[in-house]
């Protein structure tokens, strides 16, 4: 037996209106319960009076009625668009109640989705992410996702995958009478190099989709009073940060989010590289050089009032970082022959002269690094550990292909194990309560 369950689809408080979602066999009989029969057209919206079990009015609202398996979970479902008042939503939940129906788990709505093959696995990841979705590139990522595309990859790689199987199996339970080896490295040796090539593209592609979904990481660096604070409150459009003339003012690392091409992009302010006073300063300086090395991209600061950066520091910016010579509206910039890659942006944090570049220049980076490619992009640590699963496994197969066709055959197995529980084919009822976990309510 299936529980009928239900929950408010819309966000909970005061609204225009509330849509409260009921799904399992008892939908319809709610539905004739609190609406009255006759049901109407399924997928038409009707307007009703919705009564409690005593007759006593709750509201005018309009209800939809999805018998399954035409429906979003693909059992029966019954929709109320009531007026989106506390006392309205609350007196139709306890009408649902009386009718035998249960309130929802987070994601159970999804869940069931999920169990009647309505979605997979990365297609419910990408509906949660789309339901989170603040940015643009995040919306366009999870709907993606959600219709789809990581599924078609997964599942395209697992056929072949299982032609693969097959040729070696086929040759170690019937081979033909000499030289199995030299088949094997004929028909399964190609196709296996073919597709861990694949995985291996799928797999370094510079962490794209997980960075959409948590943030573009920047970090500022540089020697105290650099104007590195300076530089963030007017990056950030707000005094963000404790400015002061007195090197040191910094300690904590001082972080603002915000949006850059449609992404989310998490700045970070750092306390000034140098010899630490104390203990305090000491811990962040530590914190500041353990953000600068995670950091996507390094903006280092240099005072051109101060100090010219000497071949040593040059030496420790990655290409992508940038290099900002700061305080021109004190001194001349000097000329600086920086390393591959490192833009050089003269600016003043006081003026503003030189930050209409520098903004420029953050936003296409930010673009080129995270905007959608040809190829979907995996977007959860959960995706990366199953596809270096199976590109481990996969390798191994193909070193004992030839020699040890049974060994490569188990370990062919192994990596279809680890695609299918990727899409969910495969269940581990674990990796379905944390996914469907992470869901709100009345998803
Ligand atoms: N009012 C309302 N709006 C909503 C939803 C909803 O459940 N209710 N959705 C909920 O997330 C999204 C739309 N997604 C949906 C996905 C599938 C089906 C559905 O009934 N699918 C059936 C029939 C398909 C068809 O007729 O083309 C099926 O897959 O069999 C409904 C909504 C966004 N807007
Ligand atoms: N003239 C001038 N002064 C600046 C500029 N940028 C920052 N300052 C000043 O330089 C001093 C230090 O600025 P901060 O932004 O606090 O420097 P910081 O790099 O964050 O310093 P710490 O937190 O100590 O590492 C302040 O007095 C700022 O007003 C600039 O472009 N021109
Ligand atoms: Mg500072």
């Amino acid at each position: 037996m299936t529980d009928t369950i239900f929950a408010l689809a819309s966000a909970p408080g005061r609204a225009g209106v509330a849509v409260m979602r009921a799904s399992g066999p008892g939908a319809g009989a709610a539905l004739d319960a609190v609406a009255g029969p006759p049901r109407p057209e399924p997928r038409r919206a009707a307007l009703r009076e919705l009564k409690r079990a005593d007759g006593t009015k709750i509201d005018l609202g309009l209800v939809l009625w999805f018998p399954g398996p035409a429906s979003f979970t693909g059992e029966d479902c019954v929709e109320f668009h009531v007026h989106g008042g506390p006392a309205v939503v609350e007196a139709l939940a306890a009408a649902l109640t009386a009718q035998d129906l249960r309130p929802a788990e987070p994601g159970e709505f999804t869940r069931r989705a999920f169990e009647h093959g309505k979605l997979d696995l990365t297609e419910a990841e990408g509906l949660a992410d789309l339901v989170d979705a603040e940015t643009e590139g995040q919306r366009a990522q999870a709907l993606a996702q959600m219709t789809g595309a990581l599924k078609a990859l997964y599942e395209g790689w697992r056929e072949r995958l299982i032609e693969i199987l097959a040729a070696i199996e086929g040759e170690i339970d019937f081979p033909d009478e000499e030289d199995v080896p030299k088949q094997l490295a004929r028909t399964a040796g190609p196709p296996l190099d073919a597709l861990i090539g694949e995985l291996e593209a799928h797999l370094a592609d510079d962490r794209r989709g997980e960075r959409v979904r948590d943030g573009f990481a920047i970090a500022l660096i540089g020697a105290p009073n650099a104007g590195k604070s300076s530089l963030l409150n007017v990056l950030a459009k707000r005094e963000a940060a404790i400015v002061t003339e007195i090197p040191g003012t910094t300690r904590d690392i001082v972080e603002v989010r915000q949006v850059r091409a449609g992404f989310p992009v998490m700045l970070a302010d750092t306390a000034g590289l140098r010899e630490a006073a104390d203990v305090v300063e000491a811990e962040g300086v530590r914190r500041a050089l353990a953000r600068a090395e995670e950091a996507d991209v390094r903006l280092a600061l240099v005072d051109v009032s101060r100090e010219t950066p000497d071949a040593d520091y040059l030496a420790r910016l990655r290409p992508g970082d940038s290099l900002i010579l700061n305080k021109t509206d004190l001194a001349d910039a000097p000329q600086i022959a920086a390393p591959d890659g490192v833009s050089v942006f003269p600016i003043s944090a006081a003026t503003g002269s030189g930050i209409a570049a520098l903004e420029a220049w953050i936003d296409a980076t930010v673009r080129d690094r995270l905007s959608m490619r040809e190829s979907p992009a995996l977007s959860r640590a959960r995706h990366r550990q199953g596809v270096e699963r199976a590109v481990a496994a996969l390798g191994r197969a193909r070193d004992q292909l030839t020699e040890h066709p049974e060994l490569a055959g188990a370990e062919a197995h192994a990596a279809l194990r680890a695609l299918e529980g990727l899409t969910g084919r495969i269940d581990v009822e674990d990796v379905l309560d944390r996914v469907f976990a992470q869901f709100c309510i009345g998803k």
